[in-house]
């Protein structure tokens, strides 16, 4: 189990983002939401020490992610603008699993079928750069498997995808739960995460406003959301196109 235990990250502003504590499981798909500027990738980042937290932990089977190569069985599927630029898809895939302590030969193997199976083959020596933003999206994807990591974080994977790569997104992550894999996921895309998720999280500024499990076709996240947030859904737009006389 990967505990997150009471991390704190304060910003000068006093942004940043408060006592966060969550328990993720094997088959776990839990979704993070939260309105722009709520904290969700400052917490993604205080995980994975992108930023120094003020206070708390990560444990990986109670022991801590920064130990004993722990943080290769986790990924972490960042924002799109923080992809490598200068390296193609398949030095960047081979580079991370050695990192991660992988035999190379089994890396190359592993990245020459996932390459296959997302259709990306024909793209292994180009960089980001060069490619669309959802291939970016799977190419991401691909590299983060090739290691078969625990646990996956993912930091709005469906934004800018079409629908039906972003349904495909979706059935795979689905799978990968189903194999066993904790999956983290923020997304503003609340009708479909509500398809896949089974735990919900809702941050607000900085804080935990939700923290229970879901279940889908059944809890909404909408009213959820307008119920424990001080949210304002429904504003008053009325006057916003008014000629005068
Ligand atoms: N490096 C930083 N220095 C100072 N403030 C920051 C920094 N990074 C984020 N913040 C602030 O912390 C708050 C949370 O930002 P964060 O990027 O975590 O939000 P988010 O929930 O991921 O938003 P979005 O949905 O727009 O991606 C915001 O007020 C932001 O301005």
């Amino acid at each position: 189990m990967l505990k997150i235990i009471d991390v704190s990250k304060n910003f000068k502003t006093g942004d940043g983002i408060k006592n966060f504590s969550l328990e993720i499981k094997p088959k776990d798909i839990i979704g993070l939401v939260g309105d722009n500027g709520s904290g969700k990738s400052t917490l993604l980042k205080s995980v994975f020490n992108e930023y120094k937290k003020d206070s708390g932990e990560v444990l990986l089977n109670d022991e801590s992610i920064y130990q004993n190569q722990n943080l290769a069985k986790i990924c972490f599927f960042p924002d799109q603008s923080v992809y490598p630029k200068d390296i193609s898809i398949s030095k960047f895939a081979i580079y991370d699993a050695q990192l991660c302590g992988m035999d190379s030969k089994e890396a190359q193997e592993r990245l020459e079928m996932l390459l296959e199976k997302f259709d990306l083959i024909e793209y292994k020596d180009k960089t980001f750069f060069e490619l669309s933003a959802g291939m970016q999206k799977r190419a991401f994807l691909v590299i983060c498997l090739v290691t078969q990591p625990d646990y996956i974080f993912l930091d709005e994977p469906t934004a800018n995808l079409d629908v039906s790569t972003r349904i495909e997104f979706h059935k795979i992550l689905k799978l990968l739960a189903q194999e066993g894999v904790g999956i983290l996921i923020t997304s503003h895309m609340i009708n479909e995460l509500e398809e896949i998720i089974n735990h919900l999280v809702i941050i607000e500024k900085g804080a935990t406003r939700y923290n229970k499990p879901f279940v889908s076709k059944k809890d909404s996240i909408e009213a959820i959301y307008k119920k424990v947030t001080n949210v304002k859904v429904e504003k008053d737009y009325s006057n916003i196109y008014t000629k005068n006389k």
